[in-house]
């Protein structure tokens, strides 16, 4: 069932090495957290399967088969990516962002069919910007143009969704309703999301794989479970903290007490 297989990725932005000698397999229709301090080499490892980063050495394996094997439109088809921070005109309606998402689909005419409409519909739906279809990005909160460029990523209807920080600059309520939606992509649509967190009780929330990375390498994986151990997470991040349970969704979750001092 692993559908996306890193193998020896090794990534360097000119003499220095940020992914060393990287091996991860990604499991399909499952939620996948790559969790790390800051400049631990995350976003450059999701680019990197993204094939937006080209590695300096190793292999980016997409169901069987080398990345490089296929074309720009087939990857664009398969994969969307939500970047960190990013841009569109500001002066764009939400609708037209979304539309955007069809491109990778569309014909060679370049004009907008049923399947196209009917995607970027749900697109809208699924995240709840229907409503402001209308609305221009620039009178948009923070939370509504995240949900509007999800919905972007959705419009491609690819079936693997990476996203780089989803929930960073939402306040509380939005971080949630962001994890609820990606939780029901993966149940509902059999979505495979691979989503950089900075916030480790979000991964324990969606994701059943983790991913921890540590200076450029692959400090530990598996499920959020066996990840959530007070010691790893202060191998991990220098913080340490205690562990308590969430009744409520029967899962572990993480308390930050103080750092690690060097
Ligand atoms: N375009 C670039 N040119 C040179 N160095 C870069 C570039 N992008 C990233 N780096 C460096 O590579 C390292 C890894 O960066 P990356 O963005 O992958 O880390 P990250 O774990 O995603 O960090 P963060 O949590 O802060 O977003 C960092 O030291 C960063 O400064």
């Amino acid at each position: 069932m692993n559908k996306i297989k890193c193998t020896n990725l090794s990534v360097s932005y000119f003499d220095k090495i940020v992914l060393n000698n990287v091996n991860i397999k990604i499991e399909k229709n499952k939620i996948t957290a790559l969790i790390g301090s800051n400049g631990s080499g995350k976003s450059t490892l999701l680019k990197t399967i993204a094939r937006i980063i080209q590695p300096s050495s190793g292999q980016v394996y997409l169901d069987g088969k080398l990345i490089q094997s296929y074309s720009s439109q087939e990857v664009a088809r398969i994969l969307s990516i939500l970047p960190q921070s990013p841009e569109a005109p500001q002066e764009f309606t939400v609708e037209r962002l979304v539309q955007y998402g069809r491109f990778p689909r569309q014909s060679f005419f370049g004009s907008l069919n049923q399947n196209d409409y009917e995607a970027i519909e749900w697109a809208l739906k699924s995240t709840h910007m229907i409503e402001l279809k209308n609305k221009r990005l620039s009178d948009l909160s923070g939370g509504q143009r995240q949900r509007a460029w999800i919905a972007m990523a959705l419009a491609q209807e690819s079936e693997y969704i990476f996203l780089d920080e989803p929930t960073t600059y939402l306040d509380m309520r939005h971080q949630i309703e962001v994890l609820n939606i990606l939780q029901s992509l993966n149940k509902n649509q059999n979505k495979t999301i691979v989503m950089v967190v900075h916030d480790i009780n979000h991964a324990a929330k969606i994701a059943h794989n983790v991913i921890a990375i540590k200076n450029g390498q692959v400090f530990t994986d598996g499920t959020i479970k066996q990840i959530l151990d007070e010691k790893v997470i202060e191998n991990i991040f220098g913080v340490k903290g205690i562990i308590i349970n969430d009744k409520l969704n029967n899962i572990p979750l993480f308390f930050p007490l103080d750092v690690v001092l060097d």
